[in-house]
């Protein structure tokens, strides 16, 4: 039986509640409730919701950012807990995130060809001649010239810039993608192109995505399914066909009805 990507086995997150200094309770926030999903190998599972219904929060304890008040998260077969104690280049080897703000995850000191040399040295241990041309390979898979090696990230539009984030994550070896809203900064154009790039990359190096949006029009271009969240809950999760021509929750027909840009059957 081959492990899936992701499990995730009821999982709930609450943030706050405890006592302060001066013994007060705070309020308690519960971001994630009880959730269960899993991600098959090769598979894209978009998970959509409005802004606070715990996409992100779910998303960052994946990648061991957050801890789960309870439950169990499996990364590759392997608890997330484990890896985390494993320390941080085990994680970094099964599982690499891709945030909205690409500029932002991108070190403005650092020219793209150290950027990219980081998790080539530090997870893979690479010697500086591997190195060297995997940046080229990497390079390559997300359509970026070679001159990109020695520019800053500041000289770089949202979407070029995105694409070298995904060359970053690419470089770890990592099978599977937590991408949280990771076009929801470009233009629709762009958007496109991105999502198109990530659709190739995942066929040729057998990656798996837990796709965190909260715009049902990108979710459609790359979803195989689709959980839909709702207050810390998932409250649908199926086919992306099935959803888009048979939603069965009310908060789901809610969502398709108010999405724009969404070919409404
Ligand atoms: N570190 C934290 N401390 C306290 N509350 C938090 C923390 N992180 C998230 N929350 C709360 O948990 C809930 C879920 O937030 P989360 O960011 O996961 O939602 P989201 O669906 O990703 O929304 P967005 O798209 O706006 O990021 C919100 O009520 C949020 O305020």
């Amino acid at each position: 039986m081959t492990t899936a990507a992701i499990e995730v086995h009821d999982v709930t997150k609450v943030f706050g509640g405890g006592h302060t200094l001066f013994g007060r309770s705070r309020h308690a926030v519960t971001a994630v409730n009880q959730v269960s999903l899993s991600v098959g190998r090769g598979e894209t599972l978009a998970v959509v919701g409005e802004s606070g219904s715990g996409k992100s929060t779910l998303a960052r304890m994946l990648v061991g950012l957050e801890q789960p008040t309870s439950g169990t998260l499996r990364i590759g077969g392997r608890d997330a807990a484990e890896l985390r104690r494993a320390g941080a280049l085990a994680f970094g080897k099964m599982i690499q995130y891709v945030f909205q703000d690409p500029i932002a995850s991108l070190n403005p000191r650092k020219t793209i060809g150290q950027i990219l040399e980081t998790p080539l040295k530090l997870l893979c241990g690479y010697d500086a001649a591997e190195r060297q041309s995997r940046v080229a390979e990497l390079l390559d898979a997300v359509q970026m010239p070679g001159d990109t090696l020695q520019r800053y990230p500041h000289e770089f539009s949202g979407g070029q810039a995105q694409r070298i984030a995904i060359a970053r994550a690419l470089a770890a070896e990592a099978e599977v993608f937590v991408l949280d809203e990771p076009v929801s900064a470009l233009d629709v154009s762009v958007q496109a192109q991105i999502l198109l790039l990530l659709r190739d990359l995942k066929r040729r190096f057998g990656l798996s995505y837990l796709f965190i949006s909260h715009d049902l029009a990108v979710v459609e271009a790359i979803a195989d399914r689709i959980a839909v969240m709702h207050r810390g809950e998932i409250v649908e999760i199926g086919p992306a066909a099935r959803l888009f021509a048979d939603p069965q929750h009310a908060y789901t027909k809610r969502l398709i009805a108010s999405a724009p840009r969404i070919r409404k059957e």
